[in-house]
């Protein structure tokens, strides 16, 4: 830690479902020049951010686990809890306890939220107020894992800091370049106009993995590209000259894909089968889809694919099949949007570290013109390129930061650019 760090800051907040995440970037006045600036500055726009700590609580509800790193990856701290004692407000309080104590002079200038869903309405980063307030709470229903946990930490900062700007950042926003026949489910026209359409997520992810794009590869920058999300939330995005133009999740974070604990996409019949067979109402449906399914309900082992890959049940090699089987699924369907493919990107916790699974899509994705790099003499982390240098279509792993994105918009709007 550096002691008696001082200046002006903003903090970034990601709460989810099983994890809170508090980030502190520092300001930096001389960074947005050409030449100078100190190390591990944000010059990817030329923003003056610099991230200074990352501390986290993860596994909320299980295994509750504290976790504070300097920027360089370095741990500043590590902490466990016995299971269930840790609530996500009392891991909160402790996330800012421990900044106050490792920060007491600095001047934060704001805070910005990852925001799972904006709604029709709110298309881009926003300094909340009441009236905001009011909108992102009619959404609660609509992501009751994530919506509940995000606003949280925005009520509770407006009590103990009255004034303080906070900055709303938004899953859906970047999705809103999406065609009507992309967002509009065949139902009834009033419907979609009532809100109930396809509005995507994981957005903030796919905007930082887009911004990275030309400096890594201009034919995917210019060009046709799936970027896959894969982590306990999991969704694939079709991006065309770095704009959405298609994704797999839908009017909540349960379509697409199977995840840790929800099923992805479903024949909606099967909903109705089970309300009439078993009397299932609306809070039971919400438990099996968000809670049951996906790779733990496949399993019956975990939803953690560490733990699929290492164990010897057939069904976790089952839940690891059917999970590769939707994913080459959903790149085809996104690569028929985009009429073609020029690169396929691996992004979030089961993207950048789980091989093996990368492995198995890259097998399925031979028609799409992708040769796998099998020299073996690439690296094994940060970003990198894992196509053969001959391949058509390229693939890469590109580390994604949520937070960075989140700073990056709250501090352009704090500076009037937003
Ligand atoms: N080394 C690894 N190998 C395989 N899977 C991993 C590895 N590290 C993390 N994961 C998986 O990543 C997922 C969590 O992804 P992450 O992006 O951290 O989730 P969250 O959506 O909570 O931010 C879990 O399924 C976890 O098992
Ligand atoms: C939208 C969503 O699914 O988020 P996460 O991956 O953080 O659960
Ligand atoms: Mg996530």
């Amino acid at each position: 830690m550096k002691p008696g760090l001082e200046g002006d800051f903003i903090a970034v907040v990601n709460a989810g479902s099983s994890s809170i995440k508090l980030s502190m970037y520092s300001l930096h006045a001389d960074n947005g020049s050409a030449t100078g600036g100190p190390a591990g500055v944000d010059r990817k726009d030329a923003s003056p951010l610099r991230l200074e700590l990352q501390a986290q609580v993860e596994g909320l509800g299980t295994s509750p686990h504290f976790d504070a790193r300097h920027a360089d990856g370095s741990p500043a701290v590590t902490r466990d809890w016995p299971v269930s004692t840790l609530t996500h407000d009392r891991a909160l309080d402790h996330l800012v306890e421990f900044v106050q104590h490792e920060f007491p002079k600095i001047e934060l200038l704001g805070i910005g939220h990852r925001v799972v869903h904006g709604g029709a309405q709110l298309d881009r980063p926003v300094r909340v107020d009441d009236e905001v307030m009011a909108q992102l709470e009619a959404l609660v229903p609509l992501a009751p894992l994530h919506q509940p946990h995000n606003l949280t930490p925005i009520r509770r900062a407006f009590e103990a800091l009255p004034g303080l700007p906070q900055v709303a950042c938004f899953d859906t926003a970047f999705h809103r370049t999406q065609s009507i026949e992309s967002e509009i489910f065949a139902l009834p026209y009033a419907m979609y106009q009532q809100g109930i359409r396809r509005y995507g997520f994981h957005g903030l992810s796919y905007e930082y993995i887009a911004s990275r794009l030309p400096a890594l590869s201009p034919s995917m920058a210019d060009g046709r590209v799936v970027v896959l999300h894969l982590g306990n939330g999991a969704s694939a995005c079709a991006l065309r000259h770095g704009h959405s133009l298609g994704s797999s999740m839908g009017f909540t974070a349960l379509d697409g894909l199977p995840m840790g604990t929800r099923s992805g996409a479903l024949d909606p019949g099967v909903l109705l089968y089970l309300m009439d067979r078993d009397g299932l109402d609306a809070r039971a449906l919400e438990r099996l889809l968000y809670k049951e399914s996906g790779l733990l309900g496949l399993s019956g082992v975990s939803s953690d694919m560490r733990a699929l890959l290492t164990s010897e049940a057939p069904r976790a090699r089952l839940a690891i099949e059917v999970f590769v089987h939707r994913i080459s699924h959903e790149i085809g369907a996104l690569a028929a949007d985009l009429g073609g493919l020029d690169g396929l990107v691996f992004t979030a916790g089961i993207g950048e570290h789980a091989e093996p699974i990368r492995r198995k899509v890259l097998e399925r994705c031979a028609w799409l013109g992708l040769a796998p790099d099998d020299s073996g003499d690439r690296p094994e982390h940060g970003e990198r390129r894992i196509s053969a240098p001959w391949s058509r279509c390229e693939a890469w792993v590109i580390p994604t930061d949520e937070a960075l994105m989140v700073a990056r918009h709250t501090y352009a709007l704090l500076a009037g650019h937003g």
